[in-house]
């Protein structure tokens, strides 16, 4: 077999000659392909099929592969050229076909071109959102086909993904884990979906009656969608936080147990939505509930609530909320939240709602704030009343705080602006604790087993975010990307470097990027970017404005660390998939992780079980020292946990790809997917990949295609092997092995 190097074979200017077919580069469309009609030097003249003239550096043409298959072929490898628009173009004519799965396999050189002993290892799967439904692509038909079918039989999907996963688990004994990734809307939440439900297929037990474990994992889905999605201007059912869902099997391959663990719940929407987006999902069935219910919690329409009415949009297209509601109360059935907790659930999300209304006007004396109107005090007796506490102490815990000194017992009252600051407060973490309280929930319910020995992860995890205005989430979300990237970088090198130590193929190193530096500036301690910031948080005179400095002062001269001319309170971080500016203005806010002692006094003695079991009681210790937690500290211990678990498995990664951004069918967006494409390191893969021998063809194969270069070596009577060494001798070809 003969393996050949990306660079020999595809982007060499040798290969580019008048009347070339190729693609050059186009603002717009992003590669645009045409014929070479000049070579002057360096520059190459291309007329494109779309009538414009090109002119373009010879380094920045590359050789279309004029025989490509008009449908495009199902893996990346069987391209004949290897190269961002050979890529490109091969998943718009699938994705014009509805063929919206493409898989890139690593290259190995395997010497079995059947593929009958490969491992799904380092492989990607790239799923492109078709936004529309293809039932017939994930029905149980479709799931008997996958069953246990032999790798590269039937056409790249999520289900061979999870069949190979599942196999190796059994046949190994080993745990997998899938990472599904992607930016928002891409399509993971629906992937991860299908990836649970083909595995319960795998796992379930058939004809079994009642809640089982594998019911329970995919009802857990539409409890943590209404209370952790909502709709954003670029997904209609955005999942706020990170998921990584754990199955875990018995010894026969059954699911024997599951846990879910989720990232920071995106806090801020419970009490801020802008137009066109809405709050979380469960505010707006609540207030579509049957009447009774809504009677109950003294609920109206979503317009007439501050929480909701920051936005105009109120009604998804397609969805209706009230059946939301009753199938939101079956899945909690179903995965074992009583009746009891259920009320107390709802009691808490309508509380939300009336705290919201609460507002304020400004005290008598200084700096102090009173209940706004009458309607304010409705609003604030209801909150009680749902809350099972006191009115008045609500009152008080929004608008005093005490303050214990060595001598005395100090009252401070808060301004207006001050106290509606405290009710947000107050709304976020008592949203928060309920979503977390869910999640325990979900978790004891569907048990764990402390008997299995294999598991099957799957990460739904947000992906790399670039905006115009970036702050502490998107902070955090990267850096997540960060991890992974150095997960799969670290996971796919490794592998490279064994594989071609075991087929004793000569290599040299393959350098790939290592962003082992961009962590450091984030997570190193003492001395990172989180660090700094919760030294900062813990310093009472420190502004964003100081922070800033501060990161300055440190990252002067790292090459990851760049200061804006002209700001002063921003930065920018040099990250694997680009550079991204953050406004560090409400860092030290969202960094910091306390409850305000008032909030926690008044909570824990609430006469509902269901609000005091939120809030249970500090221990002793804890309220008196000043022991400090941080939002970026928690979450780089949760990452470092999540890490550890995936570096335990063999991992399995699906890019999910959203093709517009109007959320439409069959609009393929080049420059915007080429974007995601980097992001996702699936061009990074290919690099790696490029640089390895990513081409194999069989010796007849190759003698097939490129004989006509040496119609001599045909004619003479060559053993197969040694006639491919002499075509590629006489082609002046380096880099190449035959083996
Ligand atoms: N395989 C699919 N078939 C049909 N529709 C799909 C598929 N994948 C995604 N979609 C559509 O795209 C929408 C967005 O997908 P999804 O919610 O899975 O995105 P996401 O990547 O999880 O986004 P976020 O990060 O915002 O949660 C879905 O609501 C659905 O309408």
């Amino acid at each position: 077999m003969v393996e050949t190097r990306a660079e020999d074979v595809m982007a060499a200017p040798v290969n580019i000659i008048v009347g070339s077919h190729v693609w050059v580069e186009d603002p717009v469309q992003a590669w645009i392909d045409g014929e070479v009609f000049k070579i002057n030097g360096e520059e190459v003249h291309v007329q494109a099929t779309n009538g414009k003239t090109v002119v373009a550096d010879i380094s920045k043409v590359f050789p279309k592969d004029t025989e490509a298959s008009p449908g495009g072929v199902d893996d990346m490898t069987k391209l004949s050229y290897l190269h961002e628009p050979g890529v490109l173009h091969n998943l718009a004519t699938r994705y014009e076909l509805n063929e919206i799965y493409v898989r890139l396999i690593f290259s190995f050189p395997f010497h079995d071109l059947t593929w009958s002993n490969p491992t799904y290892t380092g492989n990607i799967l790239i799923a492109i959102n078709p936004f529309q439904r293809l039932p017939h692509l994930y029905d149980t038909h479709m799931m008997e086909q996958y069953k246990g079918a032999q790798f590269g039989e039937l056409s790249p999907h999520v289900f061979a993904v999870a069949d190979v996963a599942y196999r190796a688990m059994i046949n190994e004994g080993r745990s997998n884990s899938i990472l599904v990734s992607g930016e928002s809307g891409a399509g993971k939440t629906e992937t991860t979906k299908m990836l649970m439900r083909y595995l319960a297929y795998l796992g379930g037990r058939s004809g079994v009656e009642g809640r089982t474990v594998e019911q329970q994992v995919l009802e857990s889905n539409p409890v943590l969608e209404a209370f952790g999605n909502a709709k954003t201007v670029r997904n209609n059912n955005s999942s706020r936080f990170g998921k990584f869902v754990e199955l875990q099997f018995d010894k026969n391959g059954r699911i024997s147990g599951a846990a879910v663990r989720t990232y920071l719940l995106e806090r801020s929407r419970v009490c801020q939505v802008s137009d066109p987006e809405r709050n979380y999902h469960c505010f707006y069935l609540l207030c579509a509930a049957p009447p009774e219910v809504r009677e109950k919690y003294k609920l109206d329409h979503p317009k007439t609530f501050h929480y909701l009415n920051q936005s105009n949009c109120y009604k998804l297209d397609g969805v209706d909320d009230t059946e939301e509601y009753l199938a939101t109360r079956r899945a909690m059935d179903v995965v074992g939240i009583s009746e009891e907790e259920q009320e107390g659930i709802f009691r808490v999300v309508a509380a939300i709602l009336h705290l919201g209304n609460i507002d304020f006007g400004k005290g008598e004396e200084v700096d102090s704030s009173v209940i706004k109107d009458e309607k304010s005090r409705f609003h604030l007796n209801t909150t009680a009343e749902l809350l099972r506490c006191d009115a008045k102490s609500l009152e008080d815990a929004l608008i005093k705080r005490v303050m214990v000194t060595p001598e005395e017992v100090i009252t401070r009252t808060l301004d207006p602006g001050s106290a509606a600051g405290s009710r947000d407060a107050l709304a976020k973490t008592v949203y928060s604790r309920l979503f977390d309280w869910l999640v325990d929930k979900i978790n004891s319910s569907i048990g764990q087993d402390p008997n299995s020995k294999s598991l099957i992860g799957v990460l739904d995890i947000y992906g790399f975010e670039s905006f115009k205005f970036n702050s502490f989430e998107q902070f955090c979300i990267n850096f997540t990307n960060e991890k992974l990237q150095q997960h799969f970088n670290q996971h796919v090198f490794k592998m490279e470097q064994e594989e071609y130590t075991k087929e004793e193929i000569n290599w040299s190193y393959i350098e790939f990027v290592d962003n082992q530096d961009v962590l450091d500036l984030i997570e190193k301690k003492p001395g990172g970017i989180i660090a700094l910031l919760d030294e900062a948080c813990m310093f009472p005179k420190s502004t964003h404005e100081t922070f800033a400095q501060k990161l300055y002062q440190t990252f002067k001269n790292n090459k990851r660390f760049i200061k804006p001319k002209l700001s002063r309170t921003s930065f920018t971080i040099s990250h694997y998939a680009g550079e991204v500016t953050y406004l560090a203005d409400l860092f030290l806010d969202k960094n910091k992780d306390y409850v305000v002692a008032e909030h926690q006094v008044l909570l824990t003695a609430s006469k509902c079980p269901f609000a005091a079991g939120l809030f249970p009681p500090l221990p002793e210790e804890s309220s008196k020292s000043s022991k400090f937690s941080s939002i970026g500290s928690r979450f780089k211990l949760q990452l470092q946990s999540l890490m550890e678990t995936l570096n335990s498995t063999e991992p399995h990664y699906i890019r999910c790809v959203k093709p517009n951004n109007v959320l439409k069918p069959t609009i393929f967006e080049n420059a915007n997917i080429i974007q995601q494409l980097r992001c996702g390191g699936v061009l990074e893969a290919i690099r790696i990949s490029c640089a390895g021998y990513p081409t194999r063809r069989t010796f007849y194969e190759f003698l097939h295609r490129f004989g006509v270069l040496a119609p001599e070596v045909l004619e003479g009577n060559y053993d197969e092997k040694v006639a491919c060494q002499k075509i590629l001798d006489k082609m002046g070809l380096q880099g190449y092995q035959v083996t």
